[in-house]
């Protein structure tokens, strides 16, 4: 018998595939996920990246037993989706994008009805409505119409409801879209405490930093297809060298673009050298230490150093290098 638990993957995913119909007659298959294979520790949280229409959707929607495979195979907290999917429903929580709260009840009759749903009720249901009303800091409105709640509460009320039959494994699905800094701060908080129970999460999300912030592991998806994986640490450092971007006090001629190009290259832990209108991008090993040499090559081409930054390679440098387009962001809806 499959059990939840045991397992050290909460999810164990192998070559899932599904296309939807092309719109129009005759129109071909639109081949949404590409046989998309992920294994998630329990109690981590497992960032999945990508642009529009990569296919994090219709993969989240197949594990959390909404959509059906074409083919391939998996396992949510220790239960088969194909052969158990009412043991996986009652593993796991799921938070959309759109929010699920009623917005003419309070947020304690949100949780209480979404408890009802799961068959919880009496006072073990009142005390667990109560405790996350704690946790996600809506003690105080608790008894307030959901409408009369801010982004951010509403965003807490959200995962609040995802949470009150305990599952073993959460889905969320871009949390802090739309959430102002202060909010989505919090939100990170609140997220990355939820782990210390053993929960585990499958988090995806247009934001590369809330991804290096929140994710132990992460995938990037593209096309419908895993692109690459690993630890946002790891992704990282496979990109060698920081970027050093130097802003100069003009737009350098051809001349003198080439003879900075040939000062930069031939110091030593320069590795690239890209000219962009007023300013040069380099990547360069050590960037900090070769200011100096950076700066007395500039000044050998004629220009001059007005600013320059030096920086660790992002996630958002790691997506542009697999995915090879830097990822399109949403407009932030207040
Ligand atoms: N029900 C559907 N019928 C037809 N095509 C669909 C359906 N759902 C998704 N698609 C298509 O499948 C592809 C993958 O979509 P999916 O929603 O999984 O991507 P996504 O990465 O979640 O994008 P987003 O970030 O916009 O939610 C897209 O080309 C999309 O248009």
């Amino acid at each position: 018998m499959a059990g939840g638990g045991e397992s050290v993957w909460a999810i164990d995913a192998h070559e899932l595939v599904k296309s939807y119909r092309g719109r129009r007659r005759g129109d071909p298959p639109i081949r949404a996920v590409r046989g998309v294979s992920l294994s998630v520790p329990a109690g981590t949280i497992f960032g999945l990246l990508g642009p529009n229409g990569a296919g994090k959707s219709t993969t989240v929607r197949m594990l959390a037993t909404l959509s059906r495979p074409d083919s391939g195979s998996a396992t949510v907290a220790g239960h088969d989706l194909l052969r158990s999917p009412w043991n996986v429903r009652r593993a796991i929580g799921i938070v959309s994008q759109k929010s699920g709260a009623d917005l003419d009840a309070s947020g304690r009759e949100n949780l209480l009805l979404q408890g009802r749903l799961y068959g919880l009720g009496g006072a073990p249901l009142a005390r667990r409505a109560d405790e996350l009303l704690a946790r996600f800091d809506l003690v105080g409105a608790a008894d307030r119409l959901a409408r009369t709640y801010s982004g951010g509460m509403l965003r807490r009320l959200d995962v609040a409801i995802g949470l009150v039959q305990r599952p073993a494994v959460l889905f969320l699905d871009e949390p802090t879209t739309g959430l102002d800094p202060h909010a989505r701060a919090v939100m990170w908080d609140e997220i990355e405490a939820l782990t210390a129970d053993g929960l585990t999460i499958l988090l995806t999300t247009h934001y590369l930093e809330e991804a290096d912030r929140l994710a132990t592991q992460v995938a990037i998806i593209d096309s419908g297809q895993v692109v690459v994986e690993g630890t946002p640490d790891a992704l990282k450092s496979e990109l060698r060298g920081d970027a050093v971007d130097v802003d100069l006090d003009a737009e350098p001629t051809a001349a003198q673009a080439e003879d900075l190009r040939a000062r930069l290259t031939a110091l030593p832990g320069v590795v690239e050298v890209v000219f962009d209108g007023w300013a040069v991008r380099t990547r360069v090993d050590e960037g900090a230490a070769k200011l100096p040499a950076i700066f007395a090559a500039v000044d050998g081409a004629g220009l001059s150093v007005v600013a320059a930054t030096v920086a660790r390679p992002s996630l958002d440098d790691v997506y542009l290098r697999h995915a090879g387009h830097r990822l399109g962001r949403r407009e932030e809806v207040a």
